[in-house]
């Protein structure tokens, strides 16, 4: 048991306590730095910081007929337009390796077309990702063995960013099944300020938006919940 980090900064109202808050996405303590040029063109590891965004906020859900009612979700504060950023997703960026001998392509059993929500990817015991349990953990880049600007020949790098320890309000975000009809946001993957690889959330291009007091709703995918059934 390691002792609780300090946030960042002071975290925005509804913030559970246990969670620490950070502006920016930190590395894990053992991220390879052969990697880091592949999610930072600098080559040095020093992403932009991220403001809690002023149209968003976290809220306690108490509606017996929502799926996740006692836990939190990210709710608009104000209406945000079509095809805007509502948050960057900040979190532990880590990353797990699979020998291309021992891969297998579990991808069409679980079902996980392009998601980035992550599902199992099946793995030697001394290759477990401590992060695969994680419901806060998405994928940010995966680099197969054969790849030319892989830095470790002969295995599949994966790459994700986890929340669950820490994050910022986008961690909050609940997937539309049992809610709505359908998501009116979804995960990206973009760039900060610096280049630097990041995921983010924004709302639908085809949309009417998100009006105000509406919770921001993303789907996981169909392998983030295939994997947990
Ligand atoms: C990334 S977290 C979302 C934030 C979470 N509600 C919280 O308060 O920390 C993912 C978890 O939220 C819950 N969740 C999100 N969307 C859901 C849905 N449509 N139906 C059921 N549970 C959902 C599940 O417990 C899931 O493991």
């Amino acid at each position: 048991m390691g002792s609780r980090q300090r946030h960042d900064v002071l975290p925005p109202p509804n913030w559970p306590e246990s969670i620490t808050y950070i502006q920016k996405p930190r590395l894990s303590t053992n991220f390879p730095s052969p990697l880091i040029p592949l999610i930072s063109p600098s080559g040095s590891f020093n992403p932009s910081i991220t403001k809690h965004p002023s149209h968003v906020q976290i809220r306690c859900i108490s509606q017996v007929s929502h799926p996740a009612n006692g836990q939190n979700g990210l709710f608009a504060k104000t209406k945000i337009k079509p095809n805007e950023l509502i948050i960057p997703y900040n979190g532990v960026i880590h990353s797990s390796f699979i020998s291309e001998n021992t891969y297998h392509d579990d991808q069409a059993k679980n079902g996980m077309d392009n998601d980035n929500v992550k599902g199992n990817d099946k793995q030697r015991p001394d290759e477990l990702d401590e992060h695969e349990e994680s419901d806060y953990d998405l994928s940010l880049l995966r680099i197969s063995s054969s790849q030319i600007n892989n830095p470790f020949p002969g295995y599949h790098v994966s790459i994700g960013i986890d929340a669950a320890q820490m994050g910022n309000a986008a961690r909050f975000v609940n997937d539309y099944r049992g809610v709505k009809n359908q998501p009116n946001a979804e995960f990206r993957i973009g760039n900060g300020e610096k280049g630097e690889l990041r995921m983010e959330i924004w709302t639908l291009k085809k949309s009417m938006g998100i009006s105000k007091g509406d919770e921001i709703l993303v789907s996981y995918g169909k392998g983030w919940w295939g994997s947990r059934k």
